[in-house]
Parts: C-alpha cells; sequence; structure tokens
C-alpha cells in the first residue's frame, strides 16, 4: 500500500507490506492476501496518513506538538525507533513463522489466516539495531543470521547469531527467540559508517561477510528527522573504497586472520558458496554502483518508467574464490588459486593481504534461489529472474554454474516474481523439482497466475489463474505439509474483511 489518506510514500520498499499465499491442496490452488497488520499500518490507519518513517520516505508523526520535542527524543536516541512494516521476506524460526524486514522487528505470522501476531524486537536477544532478512538454516532447522549493532558500548559491530530450531526438553513451549546465541561478532571498520548488507554466504564449515563500501552514515541517520530527510539519504557508495571479504570458521567462531578484498561493490544478494580443495568459492550477484535502491523511487516507477529506470550498471553473478591456508611464504603477486573448475584468481600481496579477482559468470540476474539442500555444498544450478537495464524481470532463468548454459522462461505482458525451487519428494538430482512463481499481468485483459514449471525442463506443468489484483512480490517460502503443524496454529476467527484484503476462492 503506497498511500494512506492524502500521503505517499516515496520508495516501492516503503509500501505496507502485502502478504500473500498460495495454497496447493488435492489438485486445486487457494489464493489469500491480507496487509501485514504492523504497528506502523495500524497508526498509520488510524491517522488516514503516513505517521511512520520508512526508508524512503521520512514522516511527522505529530504536526501539531513541538517539532523540538520529537527531534530531541531522535537526538537523545542516535538510533530513532524504527519501522515493523515487514515486507521483505519470511522466516521459519522452531515452529513459528515470521515476516521480516531489516529492523530490530519482526511480525509473527500465521501462514495459514495470513493473520499477524507477536511484535518480536531482536533487541530483547540479541544487541542488533538491524538484522537482514535473509538467514540461513542448518539441516537442523536452527537459524544463522546477522545483524548490526551500532555504538553499543562505544563498538559498531556485525553480530552473527543461532537461534535454535528446539528448545531443550526441560524448556519446552518456550519460545527458541531465548536462546539466541552470539556465534561471532566482527568489529567495523568504522564505528560510525557500518557497511549496508541484504544477505551473506555460508559453507559447511565457514561464513562469508562482505563489509562493501556501501554504507550507512550514522550521524547523518541520527539528524534525518531534523533535516527532513529519509533513512535512504543516509546510505553512501564510496566506489574509492574496497570490499571486504571476511571469512569466519564455524569451528573457531573467528574470522581467518588473513585480509582478503576485492574492488568496491554492492552485493544484495549472496547465491551460495561452498569449499573445494583448500578454497572458498562463493557465487553473489554484484552491482557497480547502489543505483538499484535509486531506481524504486515511485516518482521513477510511473508511465514512462522504462525510460527513467534504467539500472546504470547490470547485476552480475560472479563467483569469487577465496584461498583458506595462505602459504606465508608465496611470492608477491601469485595467484594462489589453482582450481580447474574456476578463472576467479587470489592474489598475494605484501602485508599478507589479499586481492580477490572474481570470474564472471552471467549478466542480468536477480532474486536468485537455489535447491537448498546444496546450500553450503557443491551445487550446479541457480534459478533467478532475468533482468536486464530496468529492474523489473521479464523471464525466469536456470542457470548452470558447470556447463555455463541457461533454459529460460517468459510470455508476453508477464512480470515474474522470485522462483521458488521446491524438491520431488525423494529427489535424486539436485533439478529434480518443480518452480514456483506468482506473474503479473502487464495486460489487463490477462490474470495473474501461479507458474508451475518443471525444474530440469524449464517447461510449463500448470499455471492456476486468480481474479484479483495481484502484486509484484519480493521473497518467500514454501512450507511442505510436513513443516505444518495445524493443531499448534489456532484457525483464525477473524471475518475476511473485503477486497483487496483478503481472499480465498478454489482457483484452478
Ligand atoms: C527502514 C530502514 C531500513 C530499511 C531497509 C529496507 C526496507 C530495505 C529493503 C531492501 C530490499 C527489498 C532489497 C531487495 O533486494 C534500513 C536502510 C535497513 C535502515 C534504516 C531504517
Ligand atoms: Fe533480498
Amino acid at each position: 500500500m503506497h498511500t494512506v489518506g492524502e500521503t505517499r510514500y516515496n520508495h516501492w520498499f516503503d509500501g505496507l507490506a502485502l502478504l500473500h499465499s498460495f495454497t496447493i491442496r488435492d489438485g486445486e490452488v487457494y489464493y489469500r492476501s491480507k496487509y501485514l497488520r504492523s504497528d506502523t499500518y495500524n497508526a498509520n490507519i488510524e491517522a488516514n496518513r503516513i505517521v511512520v518513517s520508512e526508508f524512503g520516505t521520512m514522516a511527522y508523526p505529530d504536526p501539531c506538538k513541538n517539532i523540538f520535542s520529537k527531534a530531541f527524543s531522535y537526538l537523545s536516541h542516535t538510533i530513532p525507533d524504527f519501522t515493523d512494516n515487514c515486507l521483505i521476506n519470511i522466516m521459519k524460526c522452531g515452529e513459528d513463522f515470521y515476516a521480516t524486514t531489516e529492523t530490530n522487528y519482526m511480525r509473527k505470522i500465521n501462514p495459514q489466516t495470513l493473520e499477524t501476531l507477536e511484535k518480536v524486537d531482536y533487541r530483547k536477544y540479541v544487541a542488533v539495531n538491524l538484522a537482514t532478512a535473509h538467514p540461513h538454516y542448518d539441516a537442523a532447522g536452527n537459524v544463522l543470521n546477522m545483524g548490526t549493532s551500532i555504538m553499543d558500548k562505544g563498538k559498531t559491530k556485525y553480530v552473527i547469531f543461532k537461534i535454535p530450531a528446539t528448545v531443550p526438553e526441560d524448556k519446552k513451549g518456550k519460545n527458541p527467540l531465548k536462546h539466541t546465541e552470539v556465534f561471532c561478532s566482527i568489529t567495523s571498520r568504522s564505528l560510525l559508517s557500518p557497511s549496508y548488507y541484504h544477505s551473506f554466504g555460508v559453507t559447511e564449515n565457514y561464513i562469508v561477510f562482505l563489509e562493501q563500501p556501501f554504507k550507512l552514515d550514522i550521524l547523518k541517520m541520527s539528524t534525518a528527522y531534523i533535516r527532513g530527510v529519509n533513512w535512504a539519504s543516509c546510505l553512501a557508495f564510496h566506489k574509492e573504497d574496497k570490499t571486504y571479504i571476511h571469512i569466519i570458521d564455524q569451528r573457531t567462531k573467528k574470522p581467518l586472520p588473513t585480509k582478503f578484498y576485492t574492488d568496491a561493490m554492492v552485493v544484495f544478494h549472496h547465491v551460495n558458496a561452498y569449499e573445494e580443495d583448500g578454497c572458498l568459492l562463493f557465487d553473489v550477484i554484484t552491482y557497480e554502483d547502489s543505483s538499484l535502491y535509486q531506481l524504486f523511487y515511485l516518482a521513477n516507477l510511473n508511465q514512462d518508467f522504462e525510460e527513467n529506470s534504467r539500472l546504470t550498471s547490470i547485476p552480475t553473478l560472479r563467483r569469487f574464490a577465496v584461498p583458506l591456508n595462505v602459504d606465508k611464504n608465496a611470492e608477491v603477486g601469485s595467484n594462489l588459486i589453482e582450481l580447474a573448475s574456476t578463472t576467479a584468481r587470489a592474489l598475494k600481496e605484501k602485508d599478507d593481504q589479499v586481492y580477490c579477482q572474481p570470474e564472471l559468470l552471467y549478466e542480468g540476474l536477480e532474486l536468485p534461489r537455489i535447491n537448498y539442500a546444496h546450500n553450503g555444498k557443491r551445487y550446479r544450478y541457480v534459478f533467478a529472474a532475468e533482468v536486464q537495464w530496468s529492474p523489473i524481470p521479464t523471464k525466469i532463468l536456470k542457470y548452470d554454474v558447470l556447463t555455463k548454459s541457461s533454459l529460460k522462461w517468459g510470455q508476453e505482458h508477464c512480470w515474474p516474481a522470485e522462483p521458488l525451487f521446491v524438491p520431488t519428494p525423494d529427489a535424486k538430482d539436485e533439478d529434480d523439482g518443480i518452480i514456483l512463481s506468482a506473474i503479473v499481468s502487464t495486460d489487463p485483459q490477462k490474470l495473474p497466475f501461479l507458474l508451475i514449471l518443471d525444474a530440469k525442463s524449464f517447461t510449463e506443468l500448470a499455471r492456476a489463474s486468480i481474479d484479483v489484483e495481484m502484486h509484484l512480490d519480493l521473497h518467500g517460502l514454501f512450507i511442505p505439509d510436513t513443516d505444518w503443524d495445524a493443531r499448534k496454529q489456532a484457525p483464525s476467527q477473524e471475518e475476511p474483511d473485503g477486497a483487496p484484503d483478503c481472499c480465498e476462492a478454489p482457483q484452478t
């Protein structure tokens, strides 16, 4: 929802979160959508205008009150109270599901009814002011995530933390979040300008964190309110800086001592990472600048948006290779990577620094997904949305990192969303499964639909058209029946409160 009363958000990432779900049962597809009833949503609806600040919109809650009292409260809390408008992803934590964003708040949801439940403040469990919406899960379902702790006890740190999937027997019924443990912390290179990051990578034994020169300026943030500017203006890309590659050993819970770095770049999505012959390889979608966030200003997403919203750098899949044991005696200038599988290089420099040069794999893709059973391990397939110079995806892509070939699905007037890979039960091959993607149509005559592709051949298996106004979504989660304990989630007593907020009808 981008307008409330007479007020309008500036940026696409500001909109009030709309959850949607497709339930596939007995050969039929049921669709449901519902606004997340965040505190932000409720405050805005009650005031009939935007009263909570978002990424691209600064809001002034009390125009009648003395502006200085609010300004003072913002200044005395260097980090203001952020929004709980959780619009980015869905996370599974123990038996619970949460809508997530990148602030310190999450909202528990009932994934069956899409009702909004408790508001969770990460800060109650771990000292972070920001956290990613892209956690990792291990085979047991434990959550590994990271966040930034700003100027806590005089330090700004990146904190990696673990939330267990289950709690000890004697503590049954307790919230797994209460058992959150800090795994490792890395001190930010700069107290007042920590890096912005949207995701990170894991392998079987390591964690990959990119400290990129796309930074949050904390002083700018603490004065943004009185200066009348948004949070987005407090983020800046420093193209003259380096990108530091931190590799954390999961066994020692410590970063490797070698200083690995590469050129300035912006990464939102890590695709996958794995270990091979003493090296760590990681695949990420890189940009040469931060123009992506600039493009999503609603002023650009208008009639002429094909013209206005041209990316200045194309999202590119690149593979980096990091040597896990750096030979102290290796010659300065020598390449420490001797893998047949990649042309990525890691050049030894003086003072034991290592400069990493990536291999370019594919140009023009975003919203990557993999078969998650291969997360942290050797893998072959990236499923993604194809994007060229405009941030709007036009096709779904299957890219084979081994043969470097690709398969595509696209249709006129169709804008696909993130392609979710769902494995076939008892799958043998990595691509034994299906792809799910919610497709919106730019042709008013054509209904939006849930597309189901065979992940191997990339041919269409089925589609379920739905007669609703559907929106292009961001990230999602497939919840198999086995993960779904209906007894634990009480059925909703709530009445549907009308279109477009909630609708449910069998659609085939
Ligand atoms: C509100 C707020 C933030 C919100 C960021 C958001 C909402 C980012 C969305 C990113 C997406 C959707 C990326 C897709 O690739 C920050 C900058 C963390 C910090 C300041 C307060
Ligand atoms: Fe994302």
